[in-house]
């Protein structure tokens, strides 16, 4: 029976949604078929209140210098997925994925445009390794800003390297960039603004599902 390697998952970013309305915001989100609910984390008590209303996947993502200090307290929460950075993580990585795990959220590692893909190679090695990358096609901070094509060389050799990974993008993402981006290899789609603020959020959704998914690559098992 043919199966894919990676599966295509939609995840509209959370901060461009209405803030005052979080948990309809959210529910409206998973009405269009979103998969994952993208959370730029500051700080955890906006998880543990989503957390009452929904039980989506919720994709976290880290943008702090010290991961360890919240892994418990987004674990407490109700986070799904845990992805730090590992530009603040060069010694203390394995600790971080050990402790993520031994809370049952799922770790995932970042890197800012500037960051060579290079150096989240040792974080997909050995033992613990993480079970996502997050390649940022702007730079981290607010929705809204424009996608930066040269990331894709990242994703491109993230993908030959690791055929069976989970690689999200985040930045700029929308019907104008995906198919750039999913015939790189990117599976994983986090998108704000063009979700948020098309009149049809579930049209835009559909859409970057339906490119994605026309270039996974069957896996024979
Ligand atoms: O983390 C970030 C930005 O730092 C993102 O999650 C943005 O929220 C994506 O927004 P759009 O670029 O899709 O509008």
């Amino acid at each position: 029976m043919p199966t894919t390697a990676v599966e295509a998952k939609i995840a509209p970013s959370m901060l461009s949604s209405d803030f005052a309305n979080l948990a309809s915001e959210a529910e409206r989100m998973i009405s269009f078929g979103a998969d994952w609910l993208h959370m730029d984390i500051m700080d955890g008590y906006v998880i543990a209140s989503l957390r009452k209303h929904t039980k989506a996947y919720l994709d976290c993502h880290l943008m702090v210098t010290n991961p360890l200090d919240y892994v418990d307290q987004l674990g407490k929460a109700g986070a799904s997925g845990f992805t730090f950075h590992v530009e603040v993580s060069k010694d203390n990585w394995q600790e971080i994925v050990k402790e993520i795990k031994s809370k049952g959220m799922r770790p995932g590692v970042a890197l800012k445009p500037g960051t060579p893909i290079e150096d989240v190679y040792p974080l997909l090695e050995g033992e613990n390794p993480v079970e996502m990358v997050l390649v940022m096609t702007v730079e981290p901070g607010f929705g809204g800003q424009k996608f930066i094509p040269d990331m894709m060389n990242k994703v491109r050799t993230l993908r030959e390297k690791y055929p069976k990974l989970d690689i999200e993008v985040d930045g700029g993402l929308g019907p104008s960039t995906i198919d750039e981006a999913a015939a790189a290899g990117a599976n994983c789609i986090v998108a704000g603004s063009s979700v948020f603020g098309d009149p049809e959020p579930g049209r835009v959704i559909s859409l970057l599902r339906t490119s994605v998914s026309k270039c996974l690559k069957p896996n024979f098992i």
